[in-house]
């Protein structure tokens, strides 16, 4: 557009403008960034800068909405980099998901206790005693569980956070925001990997916050976060934390390791480190088409540079194309018992619109079933509302349904989808990182989506496949049928063994008569009896937040598809045991006994060594 336009447009030109502004604000989801002067042609003068200025001003009331300078440059002649976001009434804001990875101790937990409540660090666990969640993670000072923080931002882009007595009010932080950022912590240490793949997968996050530590540097688990970022092409961030208490040597050194590794040929970033406003500006208005990659450096303890961290946060803008018409599906990522108001699930809605008391199909159960549910109350980080939109993540509570007989990676999708159930699926894979070699009847553990179960190979487009390697590989789950949809990213994963990809095709369950693990996906009216043991365990609904475990799901049923589909099995939600990481694969039963006996469960050449493979990141190693 003519940098001309906005000094004095005519009748034609102004309406054209509001209509371009107007365009660019629906596809940003509600804000754009807009530039006033055209740097090559040298800028505005001083009189054509502020009236076009005033055009943009009008406009934007036009709009209902705000206009915020972010920078200006110049000094005869002028540019601007303008904020314009829409007034989001009350109740409805724009979320962005961000998750929080790095080593331990690199300060994860510590910038967002200082982010959400606004009050520095001591240096000494002040600020990250906000949000531990679990009893242990108290004492031990670890992250365990993938907890979630928000922080919100108005139309100003004024944090709008305000802390209480020490706690935060989310329904108030959602009604006053027009964006809320929803940090996705995720544990550091090599033990939690488990739960950080599942973060990275399940909670579908737009950008990763790669958290070092500037005295321990690019240490541990960092790499290996890095690579699973880029691995489910999810855009990072980095921040560099303590940047108070370290020589300035050892910061030059991080830094150089950290542009080192993102430059690498495994990553092919382009780092920027991010100085001024200006810097943060032309990183977020760069971040997601281009490979760029803005480095922060920051102090929790002395505030230094969080105020360049925190516009950056407030600009990030979501890149998924919402699908607000499609028919809905959404994905469950966690359930809840709430005394008082019964089941809730919590998850994400990546396509469609979701109303209250809208009728959903539920599944797959373990027979592959969908059966009908009603959507009783619906709230967006806690805050109870009508309706909820595609690529937001929402808390249901549900009616005659009982805990226990819901699962993470269930789905609640619209009937007009017909869903079928598959036990088997292909996909494109790339080998991350094998010790030996993987071939067919290799078993490890699925991450997809929320769906997390081990599946094994029945046959693969080459023979064996090393580090490095592609190949479409055909899976079989071997517990219960799952709901797959064609391009849903993927993530191989057993010791240290680690595997990307697409699924490249869904294979439906067949039908049969004999109601086997082939057994015809059908919706039923009446929910079948509980499949699992009860969990004793009640949660307060709190969305988002997962509870340590939802207690044991040993399987049993009334209507067995084939015993050996359905094996004993340990709690599939025990995250945080240390063994979380060895090989799943023999545990309590799971790959034991399979449909075909003769494959038997035996792993091949897993190598696993229940390591995370602190420091063996896949960057290096692969071709990602
Ligand atoms: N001096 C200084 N100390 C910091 C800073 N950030 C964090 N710390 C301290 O570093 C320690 C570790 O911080 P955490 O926030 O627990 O680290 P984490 O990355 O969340 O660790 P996990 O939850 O175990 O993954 C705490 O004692 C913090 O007080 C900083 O910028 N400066």
């Amino acid at each position: 557009m003519a940098g001309s336009m906005l000094v004095s447009p005519n009748e034609k030109e102004y309406d054209d403008l509001v209509s371009i502004i107007k365009n660019r604000v629906e596809e940003g989801n509600g804000e754009t960034i807009f530039d006033v002067g055209d740097a090559t042609e040298g800028g505005l003068t001083k009189d054509d800068f502020d009236a076009s200025v005033a055009t943009l001003q009008s406009i934007a009331d036009s709009l209902d909405a705000s206009m915020m300078q972010l920078r200006v440059r110049g000094n005869e002649k002028q540019t601007a980099q303008y904020l314009i976001r829409l007034k989001a009434p009350e109740q409805d804001f724009t979320e962005i998901r961000v998750a929080v990875v790095g080593n331990v101790d690199a300060g994860k937990s510590t910038l967002l206790g200082v982010l959400t409540h606004g009050e520095l660090d001591n240096g000494r666990g002040h600020a990250r005693m906000k949000l531990f969640r679990h009893k242990h993670e108290m004492e031990s000072g670890r992250t365990s569980s993938v907890g979630n923080d928000i922080l919100g931002f108005d139309h100003e882009g004024k944090v709008v956070n305000k802390a209480e007595h020490g706690s935060l009010d989310w329904v108030h932080i959602c009604e006053k925001a027009s964006k809320v950022i929803t940090f996705i912590d995720l544990a550091g240490h090599e033990r939690y990997l488990k739960t950080t793949v599942f973060g990275m997968t399940g909670h579908a996050p737009h950008f990763g916050m790669l958290m070092v530590g500037s005295n321990a540097g690019v240490v541990g688990m960092t790499k290996e976060h890095l690579g699973l970022a880029l691995a489910l092409s999810v855009p990072v961030f980095v921040v560099v934390t303590k940047i108070d208490m370290c020589p300035s040597n050892v910061l030059q050194e991080t830094l150089q390791l950290l542009v080192k590794v993102l430059k690498s040929p495994g990553c092919r970033k382009v780092p920027v480190i991010v100085k001024t406003a200006d810097d943060v500006v032309l990183s977020a208005t760069n971040f997601v088409s281009e490979r760029l990659c803005p480095v922060f450096q920051v102090s929790n303890v002395t505030g230094e540079n969080l105020n360049l961290l925190k516009m950056f946060l407030n600009l990030l803008t979501t890149r998924s194309q919402h699908s607000d018409k499609d028919p809905a599906e959404f994905l469950i990522d966690d359930t809840y018992s709430v005394p008082g108001v019964g089941t809730v699930v919590s998850g994400t809605c990546l396509k469609g619109t979701i109303n209250l008391n809208d009728v959903l199909l539920l599944g797959p159960d373990l027979l592959g079933h969908f059966q009908p549910i009603a959507i009783k109350s619906i709230h967006r980080k806690r805050m109870p509302v009508k309706q909820v939109r595609s690529g937001q993540t929402a808390s249901f509570s549900l009616k005659k349904i009982k805990r226990s007989q819901i699962r993470k990676g269930m789905v609640l999708v619209s009937p007009s989808l017909n869903p079928t159930a598959c036990w088997e699926f292909e996909a494109e894979i790339l080998v991350l990182h094998h010790p030996t070699t993987i071939s067919a009847r290799y078993q490890a553990m699925v991450h997809c989506g929320s769906i997390r179960q081990t599946a094994s190979i029945l046959s693969m487009s080459k023979e064996c496949l090393r580090t490095g390697d592609k190949a479409v590989v055909h899976f079989r789950f071997i517990k219960n049928p799952e709901y797959l949809n064609l391009n849903q990213r993927l993530v191989f994963r057993e010791g240290r063994t680690k595997a990307v990809g697409n699924v490249s095709k869904v294979i439906p369950m067949v039908p049969t008569l004999s109601g086997g693990h082939g057994a015809k996906t059908k919706i039923i009216k009446n929910a079948p009896k509980n499949p699992f043991h009860h969990q004793n365990q009640s949660h307060q609904t709190n969305e988002n937040v997962i509870p340590s475990s939802n207690g044991s799901n040993t399987a049993h049923k009334e209507e067995s598809p084939d015993p050996a589909t359905l094996p004993k099995r340990n709690s599939i939600d025990d995250e945080l045991v240390a063994s979380s990481l060895q090989p799943q694969v023999g545990q309590g039963g799971v790959g034991q006994k399979r449909h075909n006996g003769k494959r038997g469960g035996r792993r091949k050449h897993t190598g696993a060594s229940g390591s995370g493979g602190a420091g063996t990141g896949p960057l290096a190693e692969s071709n990602i």
